[in-house]
Order: structure tokens, then C-alpha cells, then sequence
């Protein structure tokens, strides 16, 4: 497919297959058995512009653009998923600050996130609902005088306990709905009232996911995003672009999957020929091969349209959902074509089966996905109601 792209594409999935060949897989599972987050990679991947890619340069970024975005998260998440499931410092959280933030705001935080010399967050989700996002919210902010006084709880923050730069979304109006929530640039580790607490959920190590407590966690009134109340349209539009490259995760980790089947077919040997002359392993190559490609398509797709500024919503939602089955079907039929091998640690399809379930539930359930998928269809919301309204800086190339 790549023939069909702009001309620059190959190169930068060359230089990204290159960076993981010889920078990532030779060091990830020293920092896994460690528990470390591997800082010095993530400067490396800044330092390639790869957390960059759909930001201009006069911030720091790349200007590769969305497709480019895409290519970058499906080479990193196909080679290692442990490293490529982690994009905040490309993703929500510099994208909240460059869309709703001040000239000001975006000097001091974006360009350090986009290099990589700090590490980003961005937390939204609560223990009583994630994807009621606003409706469940109850983590409240109090202006108190120069500060903000934060209380409340967060759920399923990449890492929460190791991160300098976040994006918290609060409720500065309870009674508001999603017009009472603000969103806020918090930094963790200048700040007091901030705690987060690893679970562990039998992914990376290195990239923890954590729950975050807040006790009069202060946040300086300067570092509200927008106005108060502009915090929901803020992050939903991040999310816009953010499901269009999770997608691109989804489709590296199905195709990680796809490949280790088709090698371990032609190797696995039974009755004389290897696996993969057998009609009932060839079937299932094909679906999985049929799957990808169709994912892969509707990726590109919302990438492309992400990169014309042309209305998203809807096609990025129909790509992270067909993306995250394709990822669940494809690693669950290796996991068949492996057989019990399939199941041991020592091969990567069990790791890959378990980011795969994660595709279902990050940057919006499968279910969300639908929601607005079919609110759209039958004209009860259009996906792309909000598209060129909602006064938001725009994320073109130009800035
Ligand atoms: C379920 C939802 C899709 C919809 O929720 P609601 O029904 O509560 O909200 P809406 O009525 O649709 O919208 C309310 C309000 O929000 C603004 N808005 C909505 N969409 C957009 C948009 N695309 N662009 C700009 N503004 C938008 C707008 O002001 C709307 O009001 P009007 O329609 O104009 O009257 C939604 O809640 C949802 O998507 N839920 C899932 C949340 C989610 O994806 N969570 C996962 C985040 S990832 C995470 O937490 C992990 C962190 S990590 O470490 O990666």
C-alpha cells in the first residue's frame, strides 16, 4: 500500500523499523525486568521528531503530518508494543495544550514533550465512569486566589507516577455537565497534593498505568487551558486525532500478530510439511491477512483526513473500532496457529493478545466507538457537528 503514498512514507517507516531495530528491542526487556520506563528512549524517539509528527515546527515539531503520525505508532507498536503503546508526549497530552492553550502555554510545555526531555500524561477517566466522561466526573477544581485547589481521583493514567508535564480534567461548575469541565497543564512534581498509585494491569512494567489522588493538588490559575468550562470540547477534539493513531497501534500490534503466524506456519512442521500447507491454516492466514488491510485502509483514511483538516470524527471512530477488532482477531487466531506455544511467555503473541483487549477500552470503548458511530447513522448526533466551531487553535501543518 505504500506505493500509494506520499512519496516520504517509506523512508519514515524505514527510519522507524531502523530506531526500534537498533535503539528499542535490543534494551526493552532490561528495562521491563527492571521496571524502569526507559527515559533515554524516549528522548531518542523526540529527538527523531517521531513524537512530533503532527505538530509545526515553530513548536517543536516534525510537520510529518497524521499519515506519517499513524506509520510511526503501527512500525513502533508491531516491534515492541510494550514501547509503542505509550504515545502521550506525541499524543492528548501536547495536543490539549497546543489546541486550547495560550502562545505562552504552548512555548513553556509543548516543545519539551515533543522532544522527549519530559514525560506527559493526560488524565480524564474516573473510577466511576470512563466513558460517561463528563457525566461521572467528579474530581472538582476550586479557584483559590494565583491556584486552583484540585480533589478528587483518576483512573488508568499512563504513567501518573512518573510523569512532569499532565493534562487533568476537572470540574470547575459540578452542577455544568460537560460545560462545567476545565482542563489544566499539572505539574506532578512541583506541586503538592498529588499521588498516584501503580495497578497492574499484566502489561509493560516500564509503562505503568496508575490511579492518581488528589488532595488540594495546587495548579496555578495560569495553567488552565482556555476558559473554564472549555476543558470537554478540549480534550474531545484531542481524542479526535488521538483514535485515529490508536487505530494505527491496533493495526501494528494485528500485524505483529500476522506475522509471527505466517513465520511459525511455514516452520512448525506436523505429518511431514510445515502447518501452513494446511487448508484450515491457510484460512485463517487469509482472514487475518483481509483484516489487516481493511484496517489498515480506514486508518490511513482518518490519518489522511486528519492531515486535510477535514471533518474526523466519525471515520476515526470507525477506524479505532474495526482496528481494535482486527487486533483482537488477529492475535487470537496466532495464539490458535501457535497452540500451547501460544500461551508461554516466551513468545510475543501472549503480550500481543493482551494489548490487543487494551485496544478496547483506550482513547474510548469499543462500545463509545459504536455509540457514535450509530448516533451519527441515524441522525441523532452527528459525529462532526463540531467540526471548524469550536474555536480551537488548529492542528494544520501551518499552525
Ligand atoms: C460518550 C461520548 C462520546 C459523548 O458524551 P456526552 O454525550 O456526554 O457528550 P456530547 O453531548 O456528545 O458532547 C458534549 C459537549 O462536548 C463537546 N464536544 C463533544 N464532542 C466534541 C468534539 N468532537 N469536538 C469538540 N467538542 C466536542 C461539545 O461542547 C458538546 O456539547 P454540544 O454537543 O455542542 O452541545 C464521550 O463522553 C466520550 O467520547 N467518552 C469516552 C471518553 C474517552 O475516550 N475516554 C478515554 C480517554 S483515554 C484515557 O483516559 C487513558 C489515559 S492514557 O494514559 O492514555
Amino acid at each position: 500500500m505504500d506505493d500509494m503514498l506520499p512519496e516520504e512514507i517509506p523512508a519514515i517507516r524505514e527510519s522507524v523499523r531502523r530506531f526500534m531495530e537498533t535503539e528499542v528491542c535490543p534494551v526493552m526487556d532490561d528495562y521491563e525486568a527492571r521496571g524502569e520506563l526507559p527515559r533515554e528512549l524516549i528522548k531518542k524517539a523526540g529527538a527523531a521528531g517521531y513524537y512530533g509528527a503532527t505538530f509545526p515546527e515553530h513548536v517543536g515539531g516534525s510537520e510529518m503530518g497524521y499519515l506519517a503520525a499513524a506509520i510511526i505508532i503501527e512500525e513502533m507498536a508491531r516491534m515492541d508494543i510494550r514501547y509503542g503503546g505509550f504515545n502521550q508526549n506525541g499524543g492528548n497530552c501536547p495536543a490539549c495544550i497546543y489546541l486550547g492553550g495560550t502562545d505562552e502555554q504552548i512555548r513553556k510545555y509543548v516543545p519539551d514533550l515533543l522532544a522527549g526531555n519530559v514525560v506527559g500524561m493526560m488524565a480524564l477517566t474516573e473510577a466511576g465512569g470512563g466513558s460517561d466522561a463528563a457525566g461521572a466526573m467528579k474530581t472538582t477544581a476550586r479557584r483559590d486566589g494565583d491556584v486552583y485547589k484540585l480533589n478528587g481521583s483518576k483512573m488508568w493514567a499512563t504513567l501518573g507516577d512518573e510523569c512532569d508535564v499532565g493534562i487533568l480534567l476537572a470540574k470547575t461548575d459540578p452542577e455544568a455537565g460537560a460545560k462545567g469541565v476545565s482542563a489544566f497543564i499539572v505539574e506532578p512534581k512541583k506541586y503538592p497534593g498529588f499521588t498516584a498509585q501503580p495497578i497492574d494491569v499484566g502489561l509493560s512494567k516500564a509503562f505503568r498505568v496508575s490511579a492518581v489522588y488528589l488532595d488540594d493538588f495546587t495548579v496555578p490559575a495560569e495553567n488552565l487551558l482556555g476558559k473554564e468550562g472549555d476543558g470537554f470540547k478540549i480534550i474531545m477534539r484531542a481524542l479526535q486525532g488521538g483514535r485515529a493513531v490508536i487505530g494505527a497501534k491496533a493495526l501494528g500490534i494485528a500485524i505483529g500478530a500476522y506475522e509471527d503466524a505466517v513465520r511459525y506456519a511455514n516452520e512448525r512442521v506436523i505429518k511431514g510439511s510445515p502447518i501452513g500447507k494446511y487448508q484450515l491454516i491457510q484460512g485463517q492466514i487469509a482472514e487475518m491477512a483481509v483484516a489487516i488491510e481493511a484496517s489498515r485502509a480506514l486508518v490511513y483514511q482518518a490519518a489522511q483526513l486528519m492531515d486535510k483538516e477535514l471533518p474526523t470524527n466519525r471515520i476515526a471512530s470507525i477506524a479505532k473500532f474495526h482496528a481494535s477488532q482486527t487486533a483482537k482477531f488477529c492475535t487470537d487466531t496466532a495464539q490458535q496457529i501457535y497452540g500451547g506455544y501460544g500461551l508461554s511467555r516466551e513468545y510475543r503473541i501472549a503480550k500481543y493478545k493482551a494489548y490487543a483487549d487494551l485496544m478496547f477500552t483506550g482513547e474510548g470503548t469499543a462500545n463509545v466507538q459504536k455509540v457514535l458511530i450509530a448516533e451519527d447513522a441515524l441522525g441523532y448526533k452527528i459525529a462532526d457537528r463540531h467540526h471548524g466551531k469550536t474555536g480551537l487553535r488548529s492542528m494544520a501543518k501551518a499552525g
